[in-house]
């Protein structure tokens, strides 16, 4: 795994941008995989700035999201498909189908699951995929415990992610139990991955992530066994390393 170290958040989304960038403008039909969360919304703010300067066009650009809450429709403002509507989608040319995010109000979840992976397969792989780290290790919503093989699934969340996630929603109640997301499997097929970690509260997952066990209890363990991840971190979230 590469560590490229950066200031701060702004440095972080600048350069995870100019490497999208570079892929989108280089693939014939690019396909990204892509994420929600805090993480990359500075990453978002510059690839739609880019695009109105002019400089990348997206409507050759396949995207798949990792995941979306179960129970919330896409016009629900706290639901993942929503948030990439605002966040990326529409400031953008890509074409409405060929922007994908799992449907977490279909009446028949495993279905819907086994579709969104023939989907990808119908694209054959993701040239990159761009990844958060949760504070428990996960990726996608991949908890603890969740098995390397895993293709897109259903998943109850760990409480501690319900926590977590409560700022975005009116009462922590109202966080749905669970999630659609991709396996860990899917992630792993990528042809390379970008991992974005900025912050203080995610020193301690990092290094466990860099330096930890290869374990299913710390799911985001398994990237040290792709070819091609590169992490860009910002210093806050390297504080406990010497890099
Ligand atoms: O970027 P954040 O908000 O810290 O979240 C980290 C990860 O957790 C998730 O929000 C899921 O809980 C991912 O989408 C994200 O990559």
């Amino acid at each position: 795994m590469e560590v490229i170290k950066v200031k701060n958040y702004d440095a972080m989304s600048e350069k995870a941008c100019s490497i999208i960038m570079n892929r989108v403008i280089n693939l014939d039909n690019p396909v990204l995989g892509l994420a929600t969360g805090s993480t990359p919304e500075g990453l978002y703010e510059y690839l739609i700035n880019t695009y109105k300067e002019g400089e990348i066009s997206f409507k050759d650009t396949a995207t798949f999201n990792l995941d979306e809450y179960v129970g919330l429709a896409p016009s629900n403002p706290n639901s993942y498909h929503y948030y990439m509507n605002e966040k990326l989608f529409k400031h953008i040319d890509i074409p409405d189908k060929l922007a994908h995010v799992p449907n977490g109000s279909a009446q028949d979840l495993d279905s819907e699951c086994r579709h969104y992976e023939q989907l990808m397969r119908d694209r054959k792989q993701i040239d990159v995929q761009i990844l958060g780290l949760g504070l428990n290790g996960h990726i996608g919503f991949n908890e603890p415990g969740t098995s390397f093989e895993s293709r897109t699934h259903v998943i109850d969340l760990d409480e501690t992610t319900r926590k977590a996630n409560a700022r975005f929603f009116d009462a922590p109640e109202d966080v749905p139990n669970k999630a659609i997301t991709m396996g860990l499997e899917t992630i792993m097929d990528s042809k390379e991955i970008i991992l974005l970690v900025s912050g203080a509260r995610k020193a301690e997952p990092l290094a466990r992530l860099l330096h930890g066990e290869v374990s299913e209890e710390f799911p985001a363990s398994i990237l040290q066994n792709h070819k091609d991840v590169v992490i860009i971190a910002d210093e806050a979230s390297l504080s406990e390393l010497e890099i």
